[in-house]
């Protein structure tokens, strides 16, 4: 059976990052949280714009101070008063200095900025009692960023401080790849909505919730599609407008060997190309990825809890890849101790399902009580980690450190 490696590397290989020149769209900075730069910025500014002060205190020559003691002070007298926001208008000569706060323009004739704490001021007359260094808390014109060079690469994702950053670059809008599109649908006959009644042998399609939550979390636009009834012609119409709509197509449900799982048959019939049909994990064994032309399709189990953690494991690094994210768009496995013993039968990677505890500043892994059938998703409630047991390894005993990723 192919392992979870190579599963994982075909659905890598197979993944085309949306296009920095079509599938692009501009947005205002403010809805920009989570989008993805298209393409790289740069600025015509300098970074500090021009020299300016870190401190509240005093800009003078350095050639004047230099011999300041505590016991023997330098005595400067202040020609002009420089707050931010305000263009110096008088050159500092030997013995003056200029009275200057944080942020604003350093005067001509100043090189060093003595902070107001190692100063005296009586009147217009200044006393320095300890020697700065040469340009001491000086910001100068483009000690941060040279005009024209790159500000920041395509391909990341934008929060706070690149936000803060292209609005400092007097950036209005940005250019983001445009969200890709994922098409979820649910197979099943016994599948209704929540607001139904449920009939005998029916359960609500709590998949099309969990999946949808989850891929509009990773930044992605949903495309539902509902419940199809396990009905060939049904389920071919349907995954075939999904294809023809979406860049990621997610169905749960038959995948599996049952006279009813179809799924894998119609997506040939359908002319995609199957790479595979089920991997070494546990829970997620039936697992169909597919590929077409413009599309990919991930068949993920019918089960609960199966559907969920092959998304995490799958389908979320590939919504990041294709999203146009360069870096850091595979799942995050932390190595931490696991409180709990944790079993696998050992011929299956097996994640198992639980919570991190921070406990004295590191992460503890603690599994789900409870019924860990890949049915019960409520035990999955609460979780925020999957351990996983890699193929060969039947134990984990308390206390032992394990990989999980964290979701
Ligand atoms: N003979 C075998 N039978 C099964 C195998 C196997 O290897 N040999 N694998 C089992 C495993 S593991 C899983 S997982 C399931 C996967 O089944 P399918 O993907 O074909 O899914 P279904 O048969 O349609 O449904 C399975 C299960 O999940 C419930 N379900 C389905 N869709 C939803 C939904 N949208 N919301 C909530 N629950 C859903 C469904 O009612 C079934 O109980 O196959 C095993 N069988
Ligand atoms: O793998 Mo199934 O995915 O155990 O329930
Ligand atoms: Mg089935």
């Amino acid at each position: 059976m192919l392992s979870v490696r190579d599963a994982e590397a075909t659905i890598f290989n197979a993944i085309q990052p949306l296009d920095n020149q079509q599938d692009i769209e501009f947005v205002d900075l403010l809805m920009a949280n989570n989008r993805i730069l298209a393409t790289p910025v740069t600025s015509s500014f300098d970074f500090p714009h021009w020299d300016n002060s870190a401190m509240d205190g005093y800009a003078v020559r350095y050639a004047d101070v230099q011999q300041a003691r505590a016991n023997k002070p330098i005595i400067l007298t202040v020609v002009e008063e420089i707050p931010a926001g305000y263009q110096p208008q008088v050159t500092i000569k030997p013995g003056e200095a200029a009275r200057i706060f944080t942020g604003a323009v350093m005067p001509t004739g100043a090189d060093t900025v003595v902070m107001q704490e190692k100063t005296h001021q009586e009147e217009n007359r200044i006393f320095i009692f300890a020697a700065p260094q040469l340009e001491e808390f000086v910001r100068r014109k483009g000690d941060f960023y040279q005009a024209g060079k790159q500000l920041l690469p395509a391909g990341i994702s934008l929060n706070a401080s690149e936000i803060g950053v292209l609005a400092g670059a007097g950036r209005e809008q940005v250019c983001v790849f445009r969200r890709p599109r994922v098409a979820i649908l649910s197979s099943g006959n016994e599948l209704v909505m929540p607001e139904e009644m449920l009939k005998p042998g029916q359960i609500v399609d709590s998949n099309q919730y969990a999946l949808a939550t989850l891929v509009r979390e990773l930044g992605a636009e949903v495309l539902l599609l509902g419940i199809v009834k396990d009905d060939p012609t049904a389920l071919k119409e349907i995954i075939d407008y999904a294809i023809a709509n979406a860049d990621i197509v997610i169905s749960t449900g038959g995948v599996s060997v049952g006279d009813y799982d179809y799924i894998d048959k119609i997506l040939v019939s359908l002319g995609a190309k199957v790479h595979f049909s089920s991997v070494q994990m546990r829970p997620g064994k039936p697992l169909t990825f597919a590929t077409f032309p413009n599309s990919l399709y991930f068949g993920l189990p019918g089960n609960p809890v199966s559907g969920l953690v092959t998304c995490w494991r799958f389908v979320q690094p590939t919504i990041k890849k294709l999203a146009g994210l360069s870096k850091g768009w595979e799942g995050k496995f932390l190595k931490v101790r696991s409180h709990s013993e944790l079993q696998s039968n050992g011929k299956m990677e097996t994640y198992v399902w639980g919570k991190l505890h921070l406990v004295n500043g590191g992460y503890q892994f603690h599994k789900a009580e409870g019924n860990d059938s890949s049915g019960n998703l409520i035990n999955l409630a609460q979780t925020n980690a999957l351990a996983v047991l890699p193929v060969g390894k039947t134990l984990v005993y308390s206390g032992e450190e394990v990989f999980v990723l964290q979701l």
